[in-house]
């Protein structure tokens, strides 16, 4: 049995769709933008990881997840599994 779906559901999808594609782009720039990161580190011989920069950067994005109703958790698990993935290239790099 087919039912039309209410127009309120599919414009929140399309919403849903746009953020979708923002999310996409915003990591591909920021992937182009670490890769840079990683040439100038094997450059200079610097280590893939920095854990004091990390550090930093979880607790401000923590911070902005608080303030914007985000769960902390949840930015601190997905900021933590974007940077091993850059480590990973990094390390690749070296
Ligand atoms: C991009 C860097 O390399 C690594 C990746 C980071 C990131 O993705 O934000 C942060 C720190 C480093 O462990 C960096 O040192 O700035």
């Amino acid at each position: 049995m087919s039912q039309e779906l209410p127009q309120e559901l599919l414009s929140a999808r399309q919403t849903i769709d746009n953020l979708d594609a923002a999310l996409v782009h915003l990591l591909a720039e920021r992937f182009r933008c670490t890769k840079n990161v990683g040439q100038i580190k094997a450059q200079y011989d610097l280590p893939p990881s920095d854990p004091s920069r990390e550090e930093v950067q979880i607790k401000r994005l923590r911070k902005l997840a608080q303030e914007s109703g985000l769960d902390p958790e949840f930015a601190e698990k997905f900021l933590t599994l974007i940077i091993s993935e850059v480590i990973r290239h990094h390390e690749s790099l070296r």
